[in-house]
């Protein structure tokens, strides 16, 4: 990886302490992604991947090693807006239209109402949702709703989105369109990715880098950097190309879990 790096762990290390006793859900994770960089996380259940999105986010705190966002504790990024977070469940107030839900972060920030205006329009047209402004969550589908929590994420312009399993809860036809939207955006909009996912094809199909996690302790065991173009429709899944990546990244998962 050769950019300036805009998320950095060194030796990253975090242990809950539970009822049941120390849990170690990350040892010793060092991952370096460069600005524009799309990075996929994927690894079986409990391997730390919320976790170390969350430590990024400044939602947990590591217990050892060092992290900086675009070169700031993520505390201070947090603080700076750095990031905009997309979480597993769309999670929009469901007594606010769409539109409110998006300008709610943008008053908590104080910006004015005509250039909230503006950015709601503009983020709602990005995920091809104008026109919905003035519907409530419930009045839209579950894909829908998943593209509306994007578009909050994206509204007061970060330039780095943490989106956690975003479309794990979609059927496959809309999980598919969303992939494709989400390429598309990352690529008008240059931001830096990092995508927690469970799905192997999701994250080859998306990534510039997948980033394989195994668990107890959760531990980066692969990262491999996708010699795939950047252009990449849907019927790339069939190629030879793809076929290896996703073969590499299943071989990375199963070592995980003999070992
Ligand atoms: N707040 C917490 N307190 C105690 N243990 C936690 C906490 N959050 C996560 N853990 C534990 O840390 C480990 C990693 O959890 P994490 O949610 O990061 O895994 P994950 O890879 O995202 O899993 P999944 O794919 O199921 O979402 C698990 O063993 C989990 O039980």
């Amino acid at each position: 990886m050769t950019a300036q790096p805009v998320i950095q762990a060194q030796n990253l290390d975090l242990t809950f302490q539970t009822a049941d006793g120390p849990v170690h859900a990350l040892k010793d994770v060092s991952l370096d992604i460069p600005k524009g960089a799309f990075v996929s996380f994927i690894g079986p259940s409990g391997c730390g991947k919320t976790t170390f999105l969350r430590c990024m986010a400044a939602l947990e705190h590591p217990t050892g090693g060092t992290l900086t966002v675009n070169g700031m504790t993520p505390d201070e990024a947090r603080r700076s807006r750095a990031y905009g977070y997309v979480f597993q469940a769309a999670g929009l107030y469901p007594w606010r239209t769409i539109g409110r839900n998006i300008a709610l972060p943008l008053e908590i920030m104080g910006y004015a109402r005509a250039e909230r205006q503006q950015r709601i329009a503009r983020v709602l047209d990005l995920v091809e949702l104008s026109g919905f402004e003035k519907k409530f969550p419930w009045q839209l589908s579950g894909g829908m709703q998943q593209r509306a929590s994007i578009a909050r994420a994206l509204a007061f312009d970060a330039d780095i989105l943490l989106m956690d399993e975003p479309f794990g809860a979609l059927d496959e036809i809309v999980r598919d369109r969303l992939n494709e939207e989400v390429l598309r955006l990352w690529d008008k909009t240059g931001k830096t990715i990092a995508f927690v996912t469970h799905s192997i094809p999701e994250a080859v199909y998306l990534s510039t880098h997948i980033v394989v996690m195994s668990p107890r302790p959760g531990r980066i065991t692969d990262v491999i950097e996708s010699p795939l173009p950047k252009d990449r429709p849907l019927d790339i899944r069939d190629t030879p190309e793809f076929i290896e990546i996703a073969h590499r990244v299943r071989e990375g998962l199963r070592a995980g879990y003999d070992e």
